[in-house]
């Protein structure tokens, strides 16, 4: 139930702090701050190079890289829009705080591995209430398991003083690599809160860009429930066409044939059917494996098995992309020179977060490959620290064993096969026939992306497959 009153008198919003200057919080804030002018909005973080990097002179060196977004922080940075790491002050001037933190999944305890780990939100509510002296609206911008706003709204009530807090649920939608554009135009924004007062104050501040009829209020679980539930059935449809991809491999059937058949079904829709190495991203596991364990903390173990398989199958993709690698490669790849073309997760970012080229890789170095890398947007050293992060082997096997180019002819030249993990569009217009000269024979191509002409990529001479077909 949806109750009217937070606020005798409407709050009138004019200063915003967002905590946390990641993913979501410095492109959504740069939006908000762009499209009310009459708002300040101070993003805040306690990672003083993260905010060091945002308030950058160079707006092309900004931490995160996104289409448009240097643009729109060049425009409002200075003018509404700031970088601080002043987290108390900004919390206590502005009527509306946005948590906008990680909640990446659990690495201790109990939920080790599933669960969501709230942490770090729980210390932004505990913050928020030690600093707070005017009521306030809270606004859950990461993505959190369903009821975690009964557990800050807990911390904020017993705070001992007179200020009132009202709890808003409003998960982000964005993709990475598309942020600005989905930003600018979403599908919808979703309000989930308790107060339609309150609601309304945080629906004004979209409806400055945002048609009212996108601009859907619920209450706080449904809210909550809904961003679980949309990456769910998003890796769902993923996982989907790659379990058929590796049907079409058997029986001549083309994977991109059939997705584009089945998505002409307007019930089913052509987006989210491209078959690929399988899904990465910071999301899609973490909040897979989160909705799976409040399924089994209600001991619904039918739901947590048919969400959980999403993400197993995704695990075989990756796995059973790097096997046919080695098969293909003689059952070998030992001393051999693999090319890795991609390691963002997806095009147009430098996020790595789960990426599949990262568990490629390493199942190919536990075959005792050597591999070369080009991304255009990840450094050398995010690489190094993602090999690192799994801990298979030692930081100087990962540095002798993987070395980074700045140039993608020189990263395949005397390998004996490329391996493409990521979308990027320039690696369709690179040429190919000189990549083709200065490669070992047989050259092998394996498309984690299906993204090269087949045809073409044979007429040059290449041993080419891809995912599905
Ligand atoms: N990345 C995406 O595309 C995306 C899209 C939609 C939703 N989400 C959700 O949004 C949330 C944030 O994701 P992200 O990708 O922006 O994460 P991120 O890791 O890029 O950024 C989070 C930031 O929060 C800061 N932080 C953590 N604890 C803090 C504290 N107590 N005080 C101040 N700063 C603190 C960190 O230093 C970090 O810079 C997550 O819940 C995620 O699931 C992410
Ligand atoms: O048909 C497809 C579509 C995507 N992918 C892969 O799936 C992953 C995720 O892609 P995408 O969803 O486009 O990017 P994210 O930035 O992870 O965005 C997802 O996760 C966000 C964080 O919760 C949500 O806000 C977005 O709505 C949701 O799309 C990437 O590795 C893609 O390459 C495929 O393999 N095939």
């Amino acid at each position: 139930m949806v109750l009217e009153k937070f606020i005798v008198t409407q709050m009138k919003v004019t200063k915003i702090c967002c905590i946390g200057a990641g993913y979501v919080g410095g492109p959504t804030m740069a939006v908000i701050a762009k499209k009310n002018p009459n708002i300040t909005v101070t993003v805040v973080d306690v990672n003083q190079d993260r905010i060091d990097a945002w308030n950058n002179a160079d707006v092309n060196n900004l931490p995160i890289y996104e289409p448009g977004l240097a643009q729109i922080v060049k425009e409002t940075r200075g003018k509404n829009l700031f970088f601080s790491t002043e987290i108390d002050k900004t919390i206590d001037e502005s009527e509306m705080i946005f948590i906008s933190v990680n909640t990446p999944t659990k690495t201790y305890g109990k939920g080790k591995g599933m669960a969501a780990d709230l942490k770090y939100v729980e210390l932004c509510a505990r913050n928020i209430a030690k600093v707070a002296t005017t009521n306030k609206i809270v606004v859950e911008k990461s993505t959190l398991p369903v009821r975690t706003a009964q557990a800050i709204k807990s911390i904020l009530d017993n705070t001992g003083s007179d200020v009132k807090f009202s709890i808003l649920s409003n998960p982000e939608f964005l993709a990475e690599g598309t942020a600005i554009q989905d930003l600018i135009n979403p599908d919808r924004v979703l309000i989930g809160g308790e107060f339609e007062d309150a609601i309304e104050v945080l629906a004004n501040i979209y409806a400055s860009w945002v048609p009212q009829d996108k601009i859907l209020r619920t209450n706080v679980w449904s809210s909550e429930l809904s961003k679980l539930t949309a990456n769910a059935f998003l890796a769902q449809r993923i996982s989907s066409i790659n379990a058929i991809s590796e049907l079409c491999e058997k029986t001549e059937a083309n994977v991109n044939e059939v997705a584009k058949a089945i998505g002409m079904d307007s019930r089913i829709g052509p987006k989210f059917l491209k078959a690929s190495v399988g899904f990465g991203g910071s999301c899609f596991q973490k909040d897979i494996l989160n909705l799976v364990y409040i399924a089994r903390s209600y001991n619904l173990h039918e739901v947590a098995d048919y969400w959980e398989q999403v993400t197993l199958f995704n695990d075989h993709q990756k796995r059973r992309f790097a096997d046919h690698i080695v098969n293909t490669l003689y059952n070998t790849v030992s001393g051999k020179k693999i090319g890795f073309l991609g390691w963002a997760f997806k095009k147009d970012t430098n996020d790595t977060r789960e990426s599949a080229a990262i568990y490629v890789a390493d199942y190919l170095l536990n075959e005792q490959a050597s591999i070369s890398v080009y991304d255009p947007k990840v450094p050398a050293k995010k690489m190094q620290s993602d090999l690192n992060y799994l801990n298979t082997r030692s930081v100087s096997e990962n540095e002798q064993q993987v070395t980074v180019f700045s140039n993608p002819y020189e990263a395949l030249k005397d390998t004996h096969a490329v391996a493409i993990l990521t979308e990027w569009d320039e690696f369709k217009s690179y040429d190919w026939n000189k990549i083709y000269v200065n490669m070992k024979k047989p050259a092998f191509i394996f498309d984690g992306r299906n993204l090269l002409d087949k045809t073409e990529m044979i007429k040059i001479g290449f041993e080419y497959s891809s995912i599905g077909q």
